[in-house]
């Protein structure tokens, strides 16, 4: 297949030091309230809530924003939860507004489908996003070729780090990288890494990786530290941070990411980000759209303390209040049993064995 123009050179590039405009950055920083937070909405976000967040993060400008289902391209379904606007709607809408800021999507393989890229790159994203469990990059590798050769820039995802050791996610990493992928994240969907558990997998990356693609980190505060661990990837050498303004996430939600533009102001790292204009539009613009502030609490301390995957919050809450049982203790189950994105379905039958173990 023949590619032209910047196609071809998105194809021929490594990083996104090497395409984008934004490189003489030190860290390049991607929002995800309008993909993480649409866990926190139930995937309720409308056109103008799209329209105003991207524009007033674009203003601000964060390089890199991230508009998709929680759960990924196709997530929008009775399992994960229905989309209130059509996620390709929104993505068209995003990068319609965004004046210099690129779109991202994330795609799940089996959630979401190469059809599913296609659509998403013609309405206007250009950084596709393809997140694996941590021990399955293997299942990504036709999807990074395709993005790939669509001349898109990739980014892969280890999502629930945690669970393993920095030398099998190095090696997962090495998998994602050999089949195209152009920056790899190290993901704590559960919030549970706690500082050198962040810093020791992002150097084992760095030192697999680090010639042929950058290393990113995507946190969670469930145990209360988002921020911290950052400063810690960042110090190990990661150079793509995923962050959400206000902590619009899963769970008791992301890393914040105004917050963390106003540290690396303070450690001397350029991130392109205004402090000001991000600090209004977290209370002025996404604030508002909202559904209340994410917070720490029994249920997301619980996640954090058991490792389980921030986006089963909602769906263990519906199951406690549906069963009568304790939400804390759901989870404090889900995380024995380790289970994954995917396995929403078990935290119904861990709430129906804890109403017997009750009534019993
Ligand atoms: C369901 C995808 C998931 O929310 C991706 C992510 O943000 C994470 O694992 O933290
Ligand atoms: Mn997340």
């Amino acid at each position: 297949m023949s590619i032209s123009g910047p196609a071809e050179l998105n194809s021929l590039a490594r990083t996104w030091r090497d395409t984008d405009p934004t490189s003489d950055l030190d860290i390049r920083l991607t929002d995800t309230c309008l993909r993480d937070g649409s866990h926190h909405k139930r995937h309720q976000f409308n056109a103008d809530e799209v329209r105003s967040i991207i524009g007033a993060l674009d203003e601000a400008g964060v390089p890199v924003l991230e508009v998709t289902h929680g759960d990924g391209l196709g997530g929008s379904s009775f399992n994960y939860g229905f989309s209130h606007t059509p996620e390709q709607e929104l993505i068209k809408i995003a990068a319609e507004t965004a004046k210099n800021a690129k779109i991202a999507f994330l795609m799940l393989p089996g959630v979401g489908t190469k059809d599913d890229i296609r659509e998403a790159q013609g309405n206007g994203g250009s950084i596709c996003r393809i997140a694996t469990h941590c021990t399955e990059a293997d299942v990504s590798e036709q999807h990074f070729g395709l993005a790939r050769e669509l001349g898109l820039e990739t980014v892969g995802f280890l999502m629930m780090s945690h669970t393993q050791p920095p030398e099998v996610l190095a090696k997962q990493a090495r998998i994602m990288v050999d089949a195209g992928c152009q920056c790899v994240y190290v993901v704590d969907s559960a919030g549970a890494l706690i500082l050198e558990g962040v810093s020791d997998r992002v150097s084992a990356l760095v030192a697999e990786i680090g010639h042929e693609a950058t290393v990113g980190f995507h946190g969670h505060e469930n145990l209360d530290l988002g921020a911290g661990n950052t400063v810690m990837a960042v110090r190990a050498g990661a150079t793509q941070i995923d962050g959400s303004v206000r902590r619009f996430g899963a769970g008791a939600g992301n890393t914040p990411l105004d917050a963390f533009v106003g540290i690396c102001d303070k450690l001397g790292w350029k991130t392109g980000v205004d402090f000001l204009k991000i600090i209004d539009a977290s209370e002025d613009v996404v604030r508002p759209a909202m559904p209340e502030e994410c917070r720490l609490d029994r249920m997301t301390m619980m996640m954090g303390y058991a490792g389980v995957y921030s986006s089963f919050l909602k769906h263990a809450g519906n199951a406690a209040e549906r069963y009568g049982v304790s939400g804390a203790r759901i989870l404090a189950e889900a995380g024995r049993r380790k289970l994954i994105g995917g396995q929403e379905d078990q935290l119904i039958d861990i709430a129906l064995e804890l109403k017997r173990q009750q009534e019993g």
